[in-house]
């Protein structure tokens, strides 16, 4: 059986109306249950709508930890910072009150930066509430990058590691990582992909379709612990 279902929106303003209320209604929901919640975000240029949206949702964000999936290791004023862009779109607003716990640690590599990182990390009562993916047109997810050196550990689905730095020809910069096992230890999953392109490349995927047979993103597409929901507009 199929562990992917898609919605699929006209637009981006309409999908962001839709996976933000989505979020917003898994965040308010960890807040009744156990009294907070915690949400693991992507980054890159896709979710800026989504967390504009977002930021407006009306819960108890001071109860909300917020994080990301993956981070290229470079300070929070640089313009490749994903921390930098939460802060500027999502952290706004209502969701201002949210406490973000950054995987960037002021450390020249991640490698030296992880044991940092790795303790703050420690102080997230996991399973996530929800996680949200996004994909690059090389078939990668959070930093699951083609050729990554340390890919077979980050999609290990039984490494106990929550965190690990990746590098990558096609990465730009250093990365860090949440692992696939850590991010699948979560409540609710979803993949926020837009333009054809993409579409395509994860029916290929999908699919295991020559060259798509070795993308990462696959990983989380053929895992069984967790439904994707794929959110998706042209
Ligand atoms: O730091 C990052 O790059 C992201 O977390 C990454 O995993 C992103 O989701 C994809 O690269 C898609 O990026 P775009 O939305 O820019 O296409």
């Amino acid at each position: 059986m199929s562990n992917l279902i898609t919605h699929s929106f006209t637009d981006n303003q309409a999908l962001a109306v839709a996976l933000a209320e989505q979020l917003a209604a898994r965040l308010r929901e960890g807040i009744a249950e156990r009294g907070r919640a915690l949400l693991a975000v992507s980054g890159g240029s896709t979710p800026r709508h989504l967390f504009e949206r977002l930021s407006r949702e009306a819960l108890d964000w001071s109860k909300v930890q917020v994080t990301l999936v993956d981070e290229r290791w470079v300070p929070e004023s640089n313009e490749r910072s994903n921390a930098g862009m939460l802060k500027a779109t999502l952290l706004q607003h209502a969701a201002s009150a949210a406490q973000f716990v950054p995987l960037y640690a002021d450390a020249p590599t991640p490698e030296a930066g992880l044991a940092t990182v790795r303790a703050r990390m420690a102080s997230l009562a996991l399973p996530f509430d929800a996680v949200v993916l996004g994909m690059g047109n090389d078939g990668h997810t959070a930093s699951f990058f083609p050729g990554g050196d340390r890919l077979p550990e980050a999609l290990d689905p039984n490494n106990p590691v929550h965190v690990l730095p990746m590098r990558a020809a096609g990465a730009g910069e250093p990365r860090i990582t949440f692992t696939l096992s850590a991010l699948l230890d979560t409540r609710a999953l979803y993949l926020h992909i837009e333009g054809e392109a993409k579409r395509e490349l994860l029916a290929h995927a999908r699919q295991g379709v020559g060259e798509a047979a070795n993308y990462p993103v696959r990983a989380v597409l053929t895992q069984q612990r967790v439904p994707v929901a794929v959110y998706w507009c042209p």
